[in-house]
Formats: structure tokens, C-alpha cells, sequence
């Protein structure tokens, strides 16, 4: 059974951790059918960071993801959260995943799938801040709502008030706002990354928006076509909070320019 923690555990129990990638390869299938997913990735992400995962469609983004999170297993190469393995790491409820596709319980209400999660990680029952994280992402009005009677957004919302309802210190977001309507999108950009940066925690993000990278990341990595490997390591120092008006700034657009360019998007020159 799962030890019971309240959420006044030592800081120094559930500092954020480091995450290291040594050499990491992924193949799926063998022979002729064989596909090498990540090659050769050297990765280290610094305690309390929030990192970027940028990379073409199918190059492999998901699996080095799912690869951190204790899901896959590299097929050479290792990786390690504060020094544990991935699926050791994951058994002791120490990280949280969130991805696109928000598997709730369907008979369960909103509250009642983010209040599990508390509970699965061992949390003392608390609805008031269950009721918070919901309010945060928009759900107010929808506590006692079921999956179905939510809209896909609403769903992934809710997706992600779980993934933060478990106080773990390693959050991997897989495409958290794929589903999520572009006004929403961006004020959760905003509004969420002060709520992990308050709890304190080491944060991977996959994502498909170079502005949404820049807008929540300390660093951005750039994967090259599958296999992935890393082309490029971009650090993001603009200044947090980050601001709605940061979109705009040149440094902001600088970076944008940057990471699009590492990715291979330039425009064409003028006919
Ligand atoms: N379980 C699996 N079995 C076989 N092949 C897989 C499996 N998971 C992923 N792949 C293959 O590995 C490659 C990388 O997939 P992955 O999902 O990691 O890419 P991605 O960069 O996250 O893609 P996208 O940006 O489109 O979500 C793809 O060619 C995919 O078909």
C-alpha cells in the first residue's frame, strides 16, 4: 500500500529531481520492420526547470517522453530520476504524466477523478484544494459533471488538475493543450506553470507550439526527424512571470525565429 504523506512533507523529501539520459536508443520492432525511434540521446534537466520538447510529427517526442516516465524501456542506454529508474520512480506515485488523450474514469465525477489521484499518491482528502486546481483550469460549475458531459477540452483540463493534484515533483506533459481551444490554450499557458513553479517541480512538456515552448520553458530542445536526436539546446531567458505581453517582445520573437529555424522553418525567399 501506498505510505500515506500529508502535504507538510520535509522539502528536502520532495525537492524536484534531476533527470539524466545517458546514450538513450529506442527501436520498436526488429528486422526489416524495425523502427528507431530516439538515438543517442544525452540529456540532463536541472532540478526545478521547465523543459521543451519540440520535434517533427513521429520523430520520436513521445516515446523519449514515455521512455522518462517509466512506460518504455530504452532498448540501450539508461535513465535516471534523482538517481532511481524510471519505473521505480513511477510505482512510488513521484511522477505525473498528463497526455493529449485524458484517460478519466467515466463514472467518476471531475472532483472525483482528481480527488482519486490525491489519493492514489497517498494525499490526505482535501476538497477545498481539489476544488481549487478546478477552478484553475476553467472547471468551475463542472465539479460534479462525468467525463461524457464534458467537452474534449474541458476533459483535458480536468486531465491536468489530476496531474497536478498529486504534489509529485516530475510533471511530463505530453501535448497537454492539443485539445484545448486557442483562448484557453494561451491563458493556461499563462496561469498554469505558476502553479508548478509554486509547488516546485521538474516539468518535461512535448508540444507542437513553438510559442507555447518559449512561453513555458527555461530551455528548449529541438529534435531532429525520427530518429530523434537532439539539434539543438535553446536556452529561454526571458524573465518570469511570463506575460501575455511577452508574445510580442522582440526577444520573445527572436527565440520563436530561432527554434523555427533549428526546426527547418525559414521562409522562402521572395520570387
Ligand atoms: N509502441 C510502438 N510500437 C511501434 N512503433 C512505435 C510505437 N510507439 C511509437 N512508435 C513509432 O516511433 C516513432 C516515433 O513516435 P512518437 O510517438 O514518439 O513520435 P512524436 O514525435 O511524439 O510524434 P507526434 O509529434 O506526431 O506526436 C513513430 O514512427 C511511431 O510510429
Amino acid at each position: 500500500m501506498t505510505p500515506k504523506r500529508s502535504d507538510q512533507t520535509p522539502a528536502a523529501e520532495t525537492a524536484p529531481p534531476k533527470v539524466e539520459a545517458w546514450a538513450v536508443n529506442k527501436v520498436f520492432g526488429q528486422g526489416e520492420a524495425a523502427v528507431q525511434a530516439v538515438s543517442d540521446v544525452e540529456l540532463t534537466l536541472e532540478p526545478g526547470t521547465t523543459t521543451a520538447l519540440v520535434g517533427p510529427s513521429g520523430c520520436g517526442k513521445s516515446t523519449l517522453l514515455r521512455m522518462i516516465a517509466g512506460l518504455e524501456t530504452p532498448t540501450s542506454g539508461a535513465i535516471r530520476i534523482g538517481g532511481e529508474e524510471p519505473h521505480v520512480v513511477a510505482r512510488g506515485g513521484k511522477l505525473s504524466v498528463a497526455f493529449q488523450d485524458p484517460s478519466l474514469l467515466p463514472w467518476r465525477t471531475a472532483a472525483s477523478n482528481v480527488a482519486l489521484a490525491r489519493r492514489l499518491a497517498g494525499l490526505p482528502k482535501d476538497p477545498e484544494k481539489v476544488q481549487k486546481l478546478l477552478s484553475l483550469v476553467g472547471l468551475d460549475g463542472f465539479e460534479n459533471k462525468r467525463p461524457a458531459e464534458l467537452s474534449g477540452g474541458m476533459r483535458q483540463r480536468c486531465a491536468i488538475a489530476r496531474c497536478l493534484a498529486t504534489g509529485a515533483r516530475l510533471l511530463l506533459l505530453d501535448e497537454p493543450f492539443g485539445a484545448v481551444d486557442e483562448m484557453t490554450r494561451r491563458r493556461l499557458n499563462l496561469e498554469l506553470p505558476r502553479v508548478w513553479e509554486g509547488q516546485g517541480t521538474t516539468t518535461l512538456l512535448v508540444t507542437h507550439s513553438v510559442t507555447e515552448a518559449v512561453l513555458l520553458s527555461d530551455r528548449v530542445i529541438v529534435m531532429s526527424h525520427r530518429p530523434a536526436r537532439i539539434s539543438a539546446d535553446i536556452a529561454i531567458n526571458v524573465e518570469r512571470p511570463r506575460r501575455a505581453s511577452h508574445l510580442t517582445s522582440p526577444e520573445f520573437l527572436a527565440l520563436v525565429t530561432q527554434i523555427n529555424a533549428a526546426l527547418g522553418i525559414v521562409d522562402e525567399p521572395a520570387a
